[in-house]
């Protein structure tokens, strides 16, 4: 069992810190189709960056290592439960070495095991088969994609497209209604695995198993693959782009699968996941233990991407630099579209923060802050010091009930985060004179390397994505989505794609 440990492992380290080829291609593809110069472009340029910055440091691409679910088959009388003693045992290894991030949290004390083990996590299926080899295969699915999740009953009413009715042209107006309704904030542009039919356990199930496919392969039923096809091509037509910032790729992939259900019920679940599309499997020896094969080619990026700084878009016009603390008159200054260098000292905030800090004080002064809606990776260096593992932004949305209040209560001057925020938020930031800025997600190297200290962390018992981590950084680069004058360049995107998405409303699948 210690080489299979040891394999898992190795898993585990590919899974986190290494896109497979198929993934890599996609992305690619999409970059070829912005234009340059545009804010599509950069966000694209960064995600290459930050894949190849990954691979190097063999560190994880993005800070949520997310939900890990394997799936493996196994030869008839292998034992099962020391193989789940075995991938425990590495998880918690992987977990200590800065792969995985502590991401198992107790849902009803807040608790975080602190290393991936818990009530029902990991979630490990199995299934036998007729081989006398075992195969893995491993998703790391993170919160923000997996937030975006979607399920329909048919039939219902679309905002934009009308009745969808239990056929097939029914199903293909919940799967474009499911991308519009994702935006930016799984991290477009996303690839969605669909599950047609089965109950609501099943259904989700289904979908989620789509995206163990090949992003390049062929559905062999003939109307799944004419219903992939179109998907893949009029969600593009949304200009939802990377990270909701318009543009031509808002999906890079989609894979259907259907199972038969029951009268009464007929579900289309949706399991939307982020270009960080972090799955992969291996083949191993029953005896040695031993990895014999890769189930998902393994490609290192080659192309070197363009340094970011060099890219000027067209669409910003600006580039401000900042340096924290900021006055107001600096933020009421900027606009959306400008691209904003921040340096200085910012304090991370996530989910436990807001709620904690509507009805307490601040452990520091956060007058003319900047609050980084980031739950990063951590390890403490030989010497105790703190080591930043990975630090992209995450959802800020989920913010939303507090945001407002805790920009006026402590005086903060700017929020960065990813996927915009709603409209009390955009009221705030232009009553009290503050800025959103929106960093790429995902991006979790590539930010990491914008700091150059860890200056403390407060609430370290919330644990490590949650605590308040004071950080100072160099060239943190974002781009104002939400300005001081009332300007949302989310509420921008998600008025035009809704309009986009109604002209899908016509019957395509008789
Ligand atoms: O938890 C995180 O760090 C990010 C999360 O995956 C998100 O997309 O919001
Ligand atoms: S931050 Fe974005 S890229 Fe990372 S797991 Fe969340 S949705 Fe995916």
């Amino acid at each position: 069992m210690q080489a299979f440990q040891a394999s898992i492992f190795n898993l585990i380290t590919e899974t986190s810190t290494h896109l497979p080829a198929d993934v890599q291609y996609a992305i690619r593809q999409a970059k070829e189709k912005e234009d340059a110069g545009t804010r599509a472009a950069l966000a694209l340029t960064t995600i290459s960056q930050n894949i190849q910055m990954a691979e190097e440091n063999v560190s994880p691409i993005c800070q949520d290592t997310g939900m890990l679910t394997f799936k493996i088959k196994v030869p008839v009388g292998v034992n099962q439960i020391e193989m789940t003693k075995a991938i425990k045992k590495a998880v918690v290894e992987a977990t200590k070495q800065g792969k995985l991030r502590p991401n198992s949290v107790d849902s009803l004390t807040g608790e975080n095991s602190g290393d991936n083990l818990g009530e029902g996590v990991p979630v490990i299926q199995y299934e036998q088969w007729e081989r006398n080899d075992i195969e893995v295969r491993l998703i790391l699915k993170g919160g923000g994609c997996e937030n975006k999740n979607i399920q329909y009953s048919l039939p219902c009413e679309l905002e934009g497209l009308g009745r969808a009715s239990r056929d097939l042209d029914g199903i293909r107006k919940c799967i474009m209604h499911s991308v519009f309704q994702a935006q930016g904030q799984g991290c477009s542009a996303g690839f969605i695995g669909v599950g047609i039919g089965g109950d609501r356990t099943s259904g989700y199930e289904l979908a989620k198993k789509q995206l163990f496919r090949e992003v390049t392969d062929t559905n062999p039923n003939e109307d799944l693959a004419k219903l992939e096809d179109y998907i893949l091509e009029n969600a593009n037509t949304l200009s939802i782009g990377t990270m909701g910032f318009g543009g031509n790729t808002t999906l890079l992939g989609c894979k259907i699968g259907s199972m038969h259900r029951i009268p009464a019920s007929f579900y289309v679940s949706v399991a939307y996941n982020c270009w960080a599309y972090r799955r992969q499997g291996v083949r191993i020896h029953v005896e040695s233990g031993e990895i014999s094969d890769w189930l998902y080619q393994i490609e290192p990026q080659k192309e070197q991407a363009e340094p970011v700084d060099e890219i000027q878009s067209d669409e910003d016009k600006r580039q401000v630099v900042l340096k924290a603390p900021i006055t107001e008159e600096q933020i009421r200054d900027l606009k959306v579209g400008d691209v904003v260098l921040i340096s200085g000292l910012i304090h991370t905030g996530r989910d436990q923060i807001h709620k904690h800090l509507m009805d307490h004080d601040a452990p520091v002064d956060l007058e003319g802050g900047v609050l980084y809606h980031c739950g990063p990776v951590m390890l403490k260096d030989a010497d105790g010091n703190w080591d930043v593992k990975a630090a992209g932004p995450t959802t800020s949305i989920r913010e939303e009930p507090y945001q407002s209040d805790i920009l006026k209560k402590f005086g903060i001057r700017a929020v960065i985060g990813k996927g915009g925020m709603g409209a009390k938020t955009l009221a705030g930031l232009q009553e009290h004179g503050a800025v959103y800025l929106n960093a790429i997600g995902g991006a979790a190297q590539y930010y990491a390397d914008c700091i150059t200290a860890v200056e403390g962390v407060d609430f370290e018992e919330f644990g490590v994505p949650e605590a308040m981590w004071h950080l100072r950084v160099k060239d943190f680069a974002a781009i104002v989505t939400m300005d001081a004058h009332g300007n949302s360049l989310h509420d921008d995107v998600e008025k035009s794609s809704l309009e986009k998405l109604a002209a899908h409303k016509e019957v395509v699948f008789k």
